[in-house]
C-alpha cells in the first residue's frame, strides 16, 4: 500500500500526505517516511534533523517560526499524540500566494503529515491536552537565524480555535513582528535553495 499525496490544499508547494496503515489482528503498521516515494511525490529533500515537542495544555500555540536563509528549513510534520491545527504562511517575496496561509488538522488518529517547504512560517495550536508532534527538518537548528511571525497578525487572517488571551504561548511567540514588518526575508529564488 502506498501513501497518498495531495498538493491541492490552497498553497502551491505545500503537500498533505496520508501514509498507508496496514492493519492486522494486532493493530497496524505504517511507513511514516520513505525517501524514494516522497521524492517521486515532490519531496526530494534530505532531512538532517528530527524534532519532537510535547504541549500539555489544550490551546498551546507554538509559532509562527522559520529559519532565515542559508539555514531555511523545509519540514515534514506529523502529530503523534492528540490533535493539532497546523498552520503554514507563505512568506516568499514574489510568491503569488505571499501572505496567504493554509490550516490543516493533523491528528495521531489520522496519521496525516504536512510538508512545509522552506520559505513558509510554521506553527500549530493544540486542540486537546497532551499533544505531541514529531517532525523532520532539512537544516540544522541555527538559533541566530531563528525568526518568527506574529500568529495574530490581522493581515494573515488566521482563524485560531481559541481566543488569543486563552492560548498558552512562550513570551517570545507573543512578540514576533507582523508580516508588514518582516522585510524581504525570503526572496523567492532562495527559498528552496537553503539548507
Ligand atoms: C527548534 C529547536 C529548539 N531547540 C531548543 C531551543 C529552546 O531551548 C527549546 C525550545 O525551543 P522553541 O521554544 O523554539 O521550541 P518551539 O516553540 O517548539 O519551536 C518550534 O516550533 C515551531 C512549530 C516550528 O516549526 C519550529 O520547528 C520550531 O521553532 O529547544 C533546539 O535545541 N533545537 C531546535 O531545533
Amino acid at each position: 500500500m502506498k501513501p497518498e499525496f495531495r498538493s491541492d490544499i490552497v498553497l502551491k508547494d505545500v503537500i498533505l500526505i496520508k501514509p498507508a496503515r496496514i492493519g492486522d489482528a494486532r493493530g497496524w503498521f505504517s511507513e511514516t517516511y520513505n525517501a524514494r516515494l516522497y521524492a517521486k511525490a515532490g519531496i526530494p529533500d534530505d532531512f538532517v534533523q528530527d524534532n519532537e515537542s510535547r504541549s500539555e495544555t489544550m490551546g498551546t500555540l507554538r509559532g509562527l517560526h522559520f529559519q532565515l536563509p542559508p539555514h531555511a528549513q523545509a519540514k515534514l510534520v506529523r502529530c503523534t499524540h492528540g490533535r493539532i491545527l497546523d498552520v503554514v504562511v507563505d512568506i516568499r517575496q514574489g510568491s503569488p500566494t505571499f501572505g496567504r496561509h493554509t490550516s490543516v488538522e493533523l491528528t495521531a488518529e489520522n496519521g496525516e503529515q504536512l510538508y512545509v517547504p522552506a520559505g513558509f512560517a510554521h506553527g500549530f495550536c493544540t486542540l486537546e491536552p497532551d499533544c505531541e508532534i514529531s517532525y523532520k527538518v532539512t537544516a540544522y537548528y541555527a538559533p541566530e537565524y531563528d525568526r518568527g511571525l506574529a500568529f495574530d497578525d490581522p493581515a494573515l487572517g488566521i482563524e485560531w480555535p481559541f481566543p488569543s488571551r486563552d492560548m498558552v504561548l512562550s513570551d517570545r511567540d507573543r512578540r514576533h513582528p507582523r508580516l508588514s514588518e518582516l522585510g524581504d526575508v525570503f526572496p523567492l529564488a532562495t527559498a528552496g535553495a537553503a539548507r
